[in-house]
């Protein structure tokens, strides 16, 4: 790989908060493109654009803004299709989780084989049946695998297989999605689980049993609500009792040191949740994750760069006193 691109996806259809649209363009003001282009050669491609969630005129029963996420995620994922990923590292900077749907379905046009490591304290995996809140955010990962139908997903085309997807630090998951995890058998690495066993073993396990012969390109779907509440507060849906910090930090780099990892979405950043200083933390750490994963991507085995923002969170959190 020679270089990044970064797309902005201001997508916001699959939950209720508008803020998490504004995500790309404040990670922007905070400096996101040059401190990429320190690393290597950047180029921002810009936002996708949507239009503004309308209030229904005809309430879906089973998915809020059916129509918006429908076409939504169709148009991020022809834009993705259409894009030269050949020599490029891929980073999607939402908007909310529902676009990760639009990203892998993308995604896997030019990569079938893909192996997609979903960080998150929820599954995302409800059919719109299973779904207690209606929000397409909780649901992408369902459409990816096949298992929900609806009139405005109907352009979906293929699939990703169970068995290439690995769930990093879930620990809030509906009766529906425990079901379905179970019965596709698709491997679940609570944070529990990462801190009796240890990030990197974790983490390399998982993906020998998803990829035994370790040839597969790897995407990370990264929501930010994975951190502990107490280390980030600017996230719409947080969730106590997650991974540690540097497990996080760790997974991003043992993942970056395959060489296989070719793209990242970072979603689920809210500016409009928290106050000032918090909304400043949060932005810092999840820049610093970014930095220090697709540092490990492009400088291998090199001393990684002091990480301020972590440390600073960490201090303040509360939770590694
Ligand atoms: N990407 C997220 N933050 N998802 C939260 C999903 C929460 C819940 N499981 C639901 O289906 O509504
Ligand atoms: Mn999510």
């Amino acid at each position: 790989m020679k270089d990044i691109k970064v797309i902005g996806i201001p997508f916001d259809f699959g939950q209720d908060h508008i803020g998490v649209r504004l995500a790309p363009h404040v990670l922007r003001e905070a400096n996101l493109i040059p401190r990429l282009q320190n690393i290597v050669k950047t180029e921002d491609l810009g936002d996708i654009i949507f239009p503004f969630k309308l209030v229904e005129a005809k309430k879906d029963k089973y998915i809020k803004h059916s129509l918006g996420a429908g076409l939504g995620t169709k148009a991020i994922s022809d834009r993705l299709e259409e894009e030269d990923l050949s020599k490029s590292f891929l980073l999607n900077v939402g908007g909310d989780h529902g676009l990760g749907l639009g990203t892998i379905h993308g995604l896997l046009s030019h990569h079938p084989e893909s192996v997609v490591v979903w960080a998150d304290a929820h599954g995302d995996i409800n059919t719109p049946e299973t779904s207690p809140s209606g929000n397409f955010h909780g649901m992408p990962l369902a459409f990816l695998l096949g298992l929900s139908q609806h009139p405005h997903f109907g352009w979906i085309r293929r699939k990703l297989l169970p068995n290439k997807l690995i769930f990093f630090g879930p620990r809030d998951l509906d009766e529906g999605e425990k079901d379905i995890i179970a019965r596709h058998n698709i491997q679940y690495y609570s944070s529990e689980d990462i801190n009796r066993l240890g990030a990197k073993e974790v983490i390399e396990m998982a993906l020998h049993k998803a990829d035994p012969f370790g040839i597969c390109p790897i995407h990370l779907s990264f929501d930010v609500d994975v951190f502990d509440q107490m280390d980030i507060d600017s996230t719409g849906t947080k969730v106590p009792y997650g991974p540690k910090l540097e497990e996080l930090f760790l997974m991003g780099g043992v993942l970056a040191e395959t060489g296989r990892l070719k793209s990242m979405d970072l979603v689920e950043l809210n500016p409009q949740i928290g106050d000032a200083a918090s909304v400043e933390r949060s932005i810092a750490l999840v820049l610093e994750f970014v930095e220090a994963t697709l540092g490990q991507v492009f400088h291998a085995g090199k001393e990684k760069k002091p990480m301020p923002a972590m440390l600073e969170a960490r201090t303040t959190s509360g939770r590694y006193l």
